[in-house]
């Protein structure tokens, strides 16, 4: 930016057409007056300025480029509503702690948005500006979607409460497991792990992200032989079962048509990961709205956009638009397992899934209060390193809907897979009762476990086994506020 001479808004409309290059400020990108309307997306991001750039500067830049803007003045906004289409920032403040940093509140207008199209409204939210020459880093904190446009979305194809129903299952958490190991075994091989698993006592059996129709086992054969273990498991058990069968392929042809063969075999339940794209996940909730089926998502990827605070876009942003979109279950951390997750950071992602209004809440990282206007809500899923021993840990975190997902800690017991899924279940059951019967889960946990060990030798063992696997690591994606402030953000 080479020149600029004024620092408010250029208000006289012969000098701020004139060809050349203005601040954005100047252009009318930062407005510290600006009420937001009911009707506007609002966005906050967590900037941080090159040495000797203006924070208000560089937010109004942010405004600019994610909105109408580019880097010279144009004449052509004049035959545009352009002071309505201008995103305003219109509050900037340093990030407590974090030198540098900046938190800058930027509002759009409704009429920036394409209906019902996350694809459309990213492109301009997160399009070009995290490339921006004038900040070393950026980050999509959180944003409020209006009510206006919520309507405009789907949402979740079945929702939570509709799922409980199919399944006949309520008042505790769901169960599953990642079929291990990820990749290698024949179908057959496959199916026999489904079986085991669903016989034990699990709900669900998982494919994992990135099975899909590799040279040891086509896609069919997954499908055929896991079908048929759910089958012989529901008429063992007399349970509804199910298991995710990961539809992800290489164009929107291959998906549907693996998903028309999962329903044919009657399948309840079909999965894709967040690598096929925005597009393709509104595609396929489409499908499996018509078609009744459960659409389970596997956050594959995020991590290598949600997981650093400085740059990026946050987890409660994807989960955000994922709901929208519509995906009945969703990937959100497990907090004590193997994976990135500050407890009451990923507190925060199951609230956006489960709440029917998600209320501004600190420091659990939501900046906003979000109406969902009665859009389904999604289950969240916790998995990636949970085991048996942690079951109090995470009925305490999250409390009964959620689907906890023992991958390792299932298919690993030392006395086999169907050991391992009685053990999930035990302790699920016994720590579900001691907390309907008001005892203290959070600390008396291991006491519980143990004795339910007493009479169930799979329990037992999974405790000998992993009771004192923990995965104490810094977590690197933590609010910034401990409490809340008394000022209002
Ligand atoms: O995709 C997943 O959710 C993970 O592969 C879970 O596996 P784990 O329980 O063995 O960590
Ligand atoms: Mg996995």
């Amino acid at each position: 930016m080479n020149k600029p001479v004024e620092e408010g808004v250029i208000l006289d409309a012969k000098k701020r057409y004139s060809a050349g290059v203005l601040k954005y400020r100047q252009m009318g990108y930062w407005d510290a007056d600006y009420q937001p309307k009911d009707t506007d997306v609002l966005c906050l991001f967590r900037i941080t300025p090159q040495e000797g750039v203006d924070p208000i500067e560089a937010a109004a830049a942010v405004a600019g480029e994610s909105s109408t803007a580019t880097w010279t003045v144009v004449w052509t906004d004049r035959l545009t509503a352009c002071d309505t289409y201008r995103a305003k920032a219109y509050k900037v403040e340093p990030v407590p702690g974090n030198p540098g940093q900046y938190f800058a509140w930027v509002a759009y207008d409704l009429i920036l948005f394409e209906e019902g199209s996350i694809a459309n409204m990213t492109a301009s939210l997160i399009g070009n500006v995290f490339s921006f020459k004038p900040l070393k880093a950026c980050r999509l904190e959180d944003t409020r979607i209006p009510v206006a446009y919520v309507k405009t979305f789907k949402g979740p194809p079945t929702g939570m409460v509709v799922e409980r129903e199919r399944l006949d299952k309520f008042g505790r958490p769901l169960l599953g497991a990642t079929t291990k190991p990820k990749l290698g075994l024949s179908g057959r091989n496959y199916g026999r792990v489904v079986y085991e698993g669903l016989k034990g006592g699990l709900d669900f059996m998982k494919d994992d992200e990135n099975i899909n129709s590799q040279p040891f086992m086509h896609w069919r054969d997954r499908f055929l032989f896991v079908m048929d273990a759910v089958n012989k498991a529901s008429a063992v058990t007399g349970e509804v079962k199910g298991s995710y069968l990961n539809v992800t392929a290489a164009t929107m042809e291959d998906m549907y048509e693996r998903a028309e063969f999962a329903k044919s075999l009657g399948s309840v339940i079909v999965m894709v990961d967040l690598v096929i794209g925005w597009t393709a996940i509104q595609s396929m909730a489409n499908w499996c709205r018509k078609n009744d089926m459960i659409m389970h998502m596997h956050r594959a990827g995020h991590g290598t956009y949600t997981r650093q605070k400085s740059h990026g876009v946050s987890f409660r942003v994807i989960a955000k638009w994922l709901r929208l979109a519509g995906c009945d279950h969703l990937h959100t951390g497990t907090a004590v397992g193997k994976l990135e997750g500050d407890p009451m950071t990923v507190q925060g992602y199951y609230n956006v899934c489960r709440e029917s209004i998600t209320r501004q809440d600190l420091p659990r990282g939501l900046f906003f209060d979000q109406d969902w206007a009665d859009l389904k809500k999604v289950m969240p899923v916790a998995s990636g390193g949970i085991h048996a021993g942690q079951m109090h840990q995470l009925i305490d975190l999250f409390g009964d809907d959620v689907v906890l997902q023992f991958g390792g800690g299932t298919i690993g017991h030392p006395q086999g897979i169907q050991a391992g899924a009685v053990a999930n279940r035990v302790a699920l059951e016994c720590m579900v009762k001691a907390r309907n019967e008001g005892r203290d889960i959070k600390h008396e946990g291991p006491q519980i476990l143990q004795k339910a060990a007493q009479f169930c030798s799979p329990l037992k063992q999974a405790l000998d086994t992993w009771g004192d696997i923990t995965f104490n690591y810094a977590s690197t994606d933590t609010s910034d506020y401990a409490v809340t402030p008394s000022v209002g953000l």
